[in-house]
């Protein structure tokens, strides 16, 4: 089944001259389950797309479906509804609250949910149980990569939007936290839409989106995807 749906879906920032095509009639869809990489360089439209697709922003015109629901056109509190139950986000830099702990970093995105698992159960998924009581500032940079996907996960979504989560990592760092993400959609069924510049973490992916100035120019299924401990770049 579809989960989600992108019909010629456009977005331009600014107007005149000065405006900027960011989503040029971009199509896509993505079956549920399916951990899917949309894969682009610098400026290409790869967190415009996600913004969208999270709720964030509005496109300019098109259709974006989620489970048959029409994200592009949700009134505001439907908007927030949807941002807090169905997707859960993880993004290059932790975002996390610095004066809470690692497990209470994690409570509040659990608090703002109807259907969430326990905060200790999600950062027992992510392998960081002992460290519950630790201050952002007292854990690696991987660790505060794995809380902030516990923080995504303990919201229970269906869809999980990364957006370059191995950015500020190092390369085993990197590797673990994608196996992590990978493993994690497999167990619980959750969709995973990530954002990369890098073909290698693609090759992990069961479906790879590639964007080019704004519009998708390679759509396909992965036949033999690559296990992330296997990667290398
Ligand atoms: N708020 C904005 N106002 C104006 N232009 C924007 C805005 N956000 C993005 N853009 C432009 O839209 C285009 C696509 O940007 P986007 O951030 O989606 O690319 P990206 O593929 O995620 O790039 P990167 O990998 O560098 O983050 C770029 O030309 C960018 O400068």
């Amino acid at each position: 089944m579809e989960l989600i749906c992108f019909e010629h879906v456009y977005k331009t920032y600014g107007q005149g001259a000065g405006a900027v095509h960011a989503l040029d009639d971009v199509s896509f869809s993505v079956k549920e389950g399916e951990f899917c990489v949309l894969l682009g360089a610098s400026g290409a439209g790869k967190t415009t797309l996600l913004n969208l697709l999270g709720g964030m922003d509005r496109a300019s015109s098109g259709t974006i479906l989620f489970d048959g629901r029409e994200v592009s056109a949700m009134k505001e509190r439907e908007l927030v509804n949807y941002r807090r139950r169905d997707v859960g986000f993880v993004f290059q830099f932790y975002n996390l609250i610095p004066s809470l702990t690692a497990l209470e970093n994690v409570e509040i995105a659990a608090m703002l949910c109807d259907h969430p698992i326990p905060a200790e159960k999600a950062m027992d998924m992510v392998g960081l149980s002992e460290r519950m009581e630790n201050f952002p500032a007292q854990l690696s940079g991987g660790e505060q990569q794995r809380v902030a996907i516990a923080r995504a996960l303990a919201k229970n979504p269906r869809m999980l939007l990364c957006d370059e989560p191995t950015g500020a990592l190092d390369f085993v760092t990197g590797k673990a936290v994608l196996k992590m993400l990978y493993d994690l959609g497999r167990e619980n069924g959750t969709t995973v839409l990530m954002i990369t510049h890098n073909s290698a973490i693609a090759q992990m992916a069961d479906r790879i989106l590639r964007i080019q100035s704004g519009r998708i120019v390679a759509d396909g299924v992965n036949e033999h995807p690559k296990k992330a401990e296997e990667l290398e770049w």
